[in-house]
């Protein structure tokens, strides 16, 4: 290798990206879900991944100042005896509405735990700074002023059962704090309490109850009217719509269900007719509610939609409160449209006193009940319970409200992959000229999968995070990197490209595209005019592979340099000799180029980060410099 010595270069050669050497710093991806000071837990991923030699325990370091973090992915050989406790301080854990025992033993082997029932919202805003994961029910209000009160401690929201109505999630998501529910646990109890109160209803059991109890023997008056053959409509045909509509089959009914979102096969299965909004209205005796509360559902029914039904249809709702007109309701019991009515749940909580629905003869209720059954309790305890640690943690829950939904053994496939993301998406960043602003960005995953068989949300969602964060003055992670991105104006793309090698890998390779921007490393612009880099993960360790039009392999570890040069004899050697001389140990370099003695980059890898001087020095050795 030959270095020339002819003159007339200008110096602005080289680009580096840094990296932290942090093999001492164990944070992990809740780091990444939340990113205050690196807090040193460690993920751990199980080891399918033929990739790996030693089941693998990654600990991923999360540092806002490095500018490429690298040295991230260590596989550990203590992995079972990693106490994650003993490198993890204590959180806090602020459960604020009663929780099963189960569950609370697991929030306590795990955190410092405090249980404050009965909070008034301005005792829940003075408490929550302190607390790492609050665990509610129904009856706590999460709202803004709570994240913006939680000033950034609050990781995690862990609703003890269904409905997530009571929490803002827009807030949530833009202060980047995960929720996480325990959506399976207390279904049984949801549909065997709506089949109560159907079956309680029809024979004025509560309003018989109080009558004996007040002295009365009122056989005559509460004749009540049977269930076998009517015709129930399930409107919401969901885990409680369902199993209520199975029991309810089972009491000889005719079930009907509305749901503009269940598959046709599902109900099938059940022998339950799928059907219009309004076919259920006009069809029913009975209406059983078990749809969520949300701005689409809120008040759907009405006065408007009430006139749709038959007269004297009788309704179940163990839903939400919110679903029903409360007014409307009344209008219509008074004027016997509806004939009966059995709510447990209402639009307030507890409902006044006084409430004409609570008071009316025809309405029978019970005190949000639902999900109470022991069994429920328990099981809805340990879901959360187990949600929420862990989540703090770091791993991705597989009842996350607000962010990808990642199940474990997709997750531990990914595991490099996300590690690679995030290192493009830094890269990518950092290759964009500082007046430029980024506006759009592509990303390409080739893979032989079947798209079907392909998650690249969590991917997704690394890259923009990589991206975002250091042009970003707020933290950004999992949950809020996609609303953050859109705040900015940045419009991310994504495209499948089929390859034509083994699926055994999910991903063959990863590629990012800048488009509308400057470069200040010229050579990172594809011929398209984008900035471009490509990356693979090689042997579990993420590589770039690709940067503008130039092939290259440098492993994504420890500090790199880039820079242009001229293909020709002596530049790897001059270049080595000068980091050398600054006592900077190169441990790989690499060269590509897009034909023999012309244009080329060298990616280097260095051990230690190079200095200024180093780099100057670099720029001054003209077939380096010169095309820069
Ligand atoms: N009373 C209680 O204690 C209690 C207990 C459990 C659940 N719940 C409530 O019951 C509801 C259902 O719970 P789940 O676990 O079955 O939830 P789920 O998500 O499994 O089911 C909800 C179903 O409603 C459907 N849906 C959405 N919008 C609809 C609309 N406009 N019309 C008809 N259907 C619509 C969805 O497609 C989904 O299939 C939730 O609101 C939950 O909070 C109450
Ligand atoms: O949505 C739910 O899971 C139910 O409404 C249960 O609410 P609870 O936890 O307040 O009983």
């Amino acid at each position: 290798m030959a270095a020339s010595s002819s003159s007339s270069s200008s110096i602005k050669p080289i680009f580096t990206t840094r990296s932290k050497s942090s093999n001492s710093s164990k944070s992990s991806l809740l780091s990444f879900l939340h990113n205050t000071k690196p807090k040193p837990i460690s993920l751990k991923f199980s080891s399918h991944n033929s990739n790996y030699t030693t089941p693998p325990s990654f600990t991923i370091s999360n540092s806002l100042q490095t500018a490429l973090e690298t040295s991230e992915l260590h596989v550990s050989k203590f992995q079972d005896d990693l106490n994650v406790q003993a490198v993890t301080p204590k959180p806090t854990i602020l459960v604020s509405e009663k929780l099963g025992e189960a569950g609370l033993a697991i929030l306590r082997s795990f955190g410092n735990v405090e249980c404050l029932y009965d909070l008034s919202p301005e005792a829940l805003c003075e408490k929550i700074s302190q607390c790492d994961a609050l665990i509610v029910r129904s009856g706590t209000k999460v709202t803004r002023s709570v994240f913006e009160a939680a000033n950034g401690k609050l990781k995690v929201v862990g609703r003890a059962g269904v409905g997530i109505d009571n929490v803002d999630l827009q807030a949530a998501t833009e202060f980047g704090c995960l929720v996480v529910n325990a959506p399976i646990a207390n279904t049984v109890a949801a549909a065997e309490h709506g089949i109560a109160l159907l079956a309680s209803m029809a024979r004025n059991v509560s309003q018989a109850d109080a009558s004996i109890k007040a002295g009365k023997w009122l056989r005559s008056k509460y004749v009540g009217v049977s269930l076998v053959g009517k015709t129930l409509a399930v409107m919401g045909f969901g885990k409680v719509g369902s199993e209520v509509a199975r029991r309810a089959k089972g009491l000889g009914m005719n079930v009907i269900a509305h749901d503009p979102y269940a598959p046709a096969d599902k109900a099938r299965a059940v022998g339950v007719e799928l059907v219009s909004f309004d076919q259920a209205l006009a069809t029913a005796d009975f209406i059983s509610l078990h749809m969520p509360l949300n701005p689409t559902t809120s008040k759907i029914f009405n006065d408007e939609t009430f006139a749709k039904m038959k007269k004297g249809v009788r309704i179940v709702n163990v839903a939400r409160g919110g679903v029903i007109d409360e007014e409307a309701l009344v209008r219509a019991l008074d004027s016997g449209v509806v004939a009966q009515a059995a709510l447990d749940v209402f639009t307030e909580e507890p409902p006044a006193k006084d409430s004409k629905l609570v008071q009316h003869e025809n309405v029978t209720v019970t005190p949000h009940l639902g999900a109470s059954t022991k069994e429920a309790q328990e099981g809805v305890a340990i879901e959360i319970a187990e949600a929420v640690v862990g989540a703090l943690r770091g791993e991705l829950s597989a009842t996350a409200i607000n962010a990808p939904m990642v199940p474990s053994e997709v997750l531990s496939e990914l595991a490099p992959y996300v590690v690679l993301a995030k290192k493009l998406g830094r890269l990518a960043v950092q290759l964009v000229s500082g007046g430029s602003g980024i506006k759009s960005v592509k990303l390409i995953y080739r893979s032989a999968r079947d798209p079907d068989d392909l998650d690249t949300r969590i991917l997704r969602a690394m890259i923009t995070k990589g991206i975002i964060e250091p042009i970003s003055a707020s933290f950004i992670n999992l949950v809020n990197a996609d609303f953050t991105a859109k705040q900015k104006g940045l419009r991310i793309s994504e495209e499948r490209v089929v390859a034509d090698s083994s699926p055994e890998f999910p991903i063959d390779s990863i590629q990012v595209q800048l488009s509308n921007v400057d470069s200040k490393f010229a050579a990172a612009v594809s011929e398209n005019g984008e900035i471009s880099i490509e990356g693979k993960v090689k042997f579990g360790i993420p590589h770039l592979t690709r940067v503008g039009s130039f092939g290259v392999d440098a492993s994504l570890e420890g500090n790199l340099i880039l820079c242009r040069q001229v293909d020709q004899p002596g530049m790897i050697g001059k270049v080595g000799n000068i980091l050398g001389e600054h006592n900077v140990n190169v441990n790989f370099m690499s060269v590509g180029r897009t034909f023999r003695r012309n244009h080329g980059i060298m990616a280097i890898g260095v051990d230690e980060e190079p200095n200024q001087d180093s780099l100057k020095e670099i720029g001054k050795v003209h077939f380096v410099a010169r095309i820069l």
